[in-house]
């Protein structure tokens, strides 16, 4: 598919047959989906077209929206702005905001000691790797190392490794340029089934760009339509090159929603 294409003829007639459902859920990850990928996490911001197509599908009757992402809520809501009527999971599934009331995570005396130990084994691996930093989150800790040579990055992302490998309750994910450690065990997959459930959906739209949305897409049921932004490894049916093609897809979708949802008589006044 080139970068200005639209969604080829077998994932729009997905979207087709997803449009119709009862209850749809659009779960959408952020940084390399909604928001292209950029050197500094706090530089990302949603291509407009996205937003605007996540924007009117969570205006739609029976319709609901989600951010499902490895952020934190905080730093989430920052950047992507979020109507509010948006369902946010942040730390890959650890914290949740449901209509705008936040659910945030809380950890126990020894996960508050695992990262505090999470902290200073980072903030020292990264004191000696040029071009390395490491990002805060309330239950983690998450070494980048885009703007480092490939070699240091490397051996920076080893050398964390290696000495957290001995400190049990401690969850390391590697995700694209970063080594994601966090102190909960969360995953996409959880979050999806959660949003799943709280939205009483019939059907889930899911799109994700790296591993860890692996888990969100074999959360995913029959009926249900996943989307793979770029390349990689994946066990979803569809797949786009770039937020670019991701946009004109949420688009498709919410043309689709909206003309069908209009045509449905318990929609009608
Ligand atoms: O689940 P996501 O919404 O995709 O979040 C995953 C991680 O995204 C951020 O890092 C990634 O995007 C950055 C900005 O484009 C980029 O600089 C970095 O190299 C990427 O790995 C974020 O900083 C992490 O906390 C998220 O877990």
């Amino acid at each position: 598919m080139s970068h200005s294409a639209s969604p080829d003829a077998s994932l729009e007639a997905a979207l087709r047959r997803l449009a119709g459902v009862g209850r749809l859920l659009v779960a959408l990850d952020f940084d390399g989906v909604v928001a292209p990928i950029v050197t500094r996490a706090e530089d990302a911001r949603p291509t407009p077209e996205t937003a605007d197509a996540v924007a009117r599908l969570a205006g739609l009757p029976d319709t609901l929206t989600a951010f499902v992402s490895g952020r934190s809520l905080a730093s989430l809501v920052k950047v992507a702005s979020p109507d509010p009527r948006t369902l946010l999971v942040g730390s890959h599934g650890a914290e949740v905001r449901l209509g705008g009331e936040e659910h945030p995570v809380v950890l126990d005396p020894e996960q508050e000691a695992a990262l505090a130990t999470l902290h200073r084994v980072l903030a020292e691996v990264s004191s000696q790797a040029e071009g390395t930093w490491v990002e805060e989150k309330p239950a983690g800790r998450v070494l980048h190392t885009r703007e480092a040579a490939p070699e240091t990055a490397a051996a920076a992302v080893a050398e964390a490794r290696r000495q957290l490998a001995a400190h049990a309750g401690v969850f390391i994910k590697e995700g694209k340029q970063v080594l994601e450690c966090s102190v909960v065990h969360a995953t996409k997959g959880e979050g999806i089934a959660f949003l799943r459930q709280v939205a009483e959906a019939d059907a889930v739209f899911f799109a994700g760009d790296d591993v860890t949305d692996e888990d969100a897409f074999r959360a995913l049921e029959a009926g249900d339509v996943g989307v793979k932004v770029g390349e990689g490894e994946t066990a979803a049916e569809f797949r786009v090159t770039d937020p670019a093609a991701m946009a004109q897809t949420v688009e498709l979708l919410a043309r689709l929603r909206a003309d069908l949802t209009a045509r449905r008589p318990q929609d009608q006044a």
